[in-house]
């Protein structure tokens, strides 16, 4: 297995098993649900985990594995798993570390889904959750309890952006012996690896920059092997979420390109975000690569760029902003982030609709705020789609 020093080697040969029977190029896919035993020993052998092998695809499939072994590699952690989805990877997380009694950390700004699931599922469960600004070292260190055993957050944070200094939450996740999870979506590990400064676990919603081109909804886990071993034999075998192996391909696939594409979504989201904190009709543009922004200081260290998503708020009235949205010709109105066209959504009304008006005010989110993710379009076209439908609301 080659690895390099060099992650955009890494993307295409790192974590690559043996080259096979055939000795195929691209990883096989082993579309397959289970795995015949020679007899009933062997079965029984590899269920108690006395045999190598294959035993069922909700357990492990060999090209998910190699994708698994591929991430770990990309975000310098000892193993991965992967997942049907990133809520996927979310859920079998959380619910793999905590139990009913425990105490949860974490931020009031978050994915929509995400917060959905610790502000109303964890508690129906018995979990208690406190919500705090995870940018505040003394809001998270004043919000420990005895019971508390995870802190998890989003860096930056969907939808505005908030940088979250990951060094300053794993010090205190050490100190304190409580784990930390981060989720890393939005960045890639091309741009941040959260690993490397003590995080102990870092998810991916897949489907966004890892695959990259708007065909798979997967997610992934990495982290120790202990605790990924734990996740996988507890709540990803028994609550469900595994990722198929045609997926899987898909996504090895698209990490493959995912050096270039992720270098041209900063490129295009720099010019484009310049361009909108110029414009008359833009009151505020959210985004870490412009320097008023309170992540730029970590450009550079803990972000090795500003990544490819921005948020922003027009100076004019909800109805305004719809009609902006509903004037763009190229840009797609959709949800979901990091895939080649250019996504624009209303966080308040769409991928944070789970949000009370009360929780939207305390996370900052406004009904004129917009989410852009910027494609890897011709940045003047981008522009240029932008410009002919804020001209509506001038
Ligand atoms: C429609 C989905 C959006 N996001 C999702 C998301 C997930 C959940 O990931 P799956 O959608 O379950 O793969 C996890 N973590 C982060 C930071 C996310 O943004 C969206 O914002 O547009």
């Amino acid at each position: 297995m080659w690895e390099s020093k060099n992650i955009e080697t890494n993307t295409i040969h790192g974590g690559k098993k043996s080259q096979g029977e055939h000795g195929p190029l691209s990883t096989p896919i082993y579309q397959t649900s289970t795995f015949v035993f020679d007899d009933v020993q062997q079965g029984a052998d590899r269920f108690a985990g006395d045999a190598q092998g294959h035993i069922y695809s909700r357990l492990g499939n060999p090209t998910v594995d190699e994708l698994e072994a591929r991430m770990a590699v990309l975000e310098e952690t000892e193993a991965a798993a992967a997942f049907g989805s990133g809520m996927g990877a979310v859920s079998a997380a959380v619910f793999g570390l905590l139990k009913a009694g425990d105490h949860l950390i974490t931020s009031h700004r978050l994915y929509g889904c995400t917060f959905a699931l610790f502000n109303h599922q964890l508690p129906a469960f018995g979990i208690e959750v406190s919500f705090v600004d995870l940018a505040d070292a003394q809001a998270v260190r004043a919000a420990i309890k005895p019971n508390t055993k995870v802190i998890y957050g989003e860096t930056p944070i969907n939808p505005c952006l908030t940088v979250i200094d990951l060094d300053s939450i794993a010090a205190i996740g050490q100190e304190h012996g409580i784990i930390t999870v981060i989720d890393n979506t939005f960045m890639s590990p091309i741009l941040q690896r959260p690993a490397t400064h003590g995080i102990d676990l870092v998810l991916h919603s897949a489907t966004k920059y890892l695959n990259g081109h708007g065909d798979v909804v997967a997610g992934i886990l990495c982290g120790p092997s202990a605790l990924i071993d734990h996740i996988k034999m507890t709540t990803r075998k028994d609550m469900g979420a595994v990722m198929s192996p045609h997926d899987a391909w898909l996504v090895i696939r698209g990490l493959k390109t995912l050096h270039l594409r992720v270098q041209r979504h900063c490129e295009n989201a720099q010019v484009v975000a310049e361009y909108l904190q110029g414009h008359g009709a833009i009151e505020k543009v959210y985004y870490p690569g412009l320097p008023d922004h309170p992540g730029y200081r970590l450009l550079g260290t803990q972000m090795q760029g500003a990544g490819g998503v921005m948020a922003f708020e027009l100076k004019c009235s909800f109805e305004q902003a719809v009609a902006f949205i509903n004037q763009l010709k190229m840009c797609k109105r959709a949800v979901s982030l990091g895939d080649a066209e250019t996504l624009i959504q209303h966080p308040a009304s769409m991928t944070h609709s789970t949000y009370a008006p009360e929780e939207l005010a305390e996370a900052g989110i406004s009904r004129t705020l917009i989410r852009l993710a910027v494609g890897l379009e011709n940045a003047e076209d981008i522009k240029a789609d932008l410009d002919q439908a804020l001209v509506t609301i001038l």
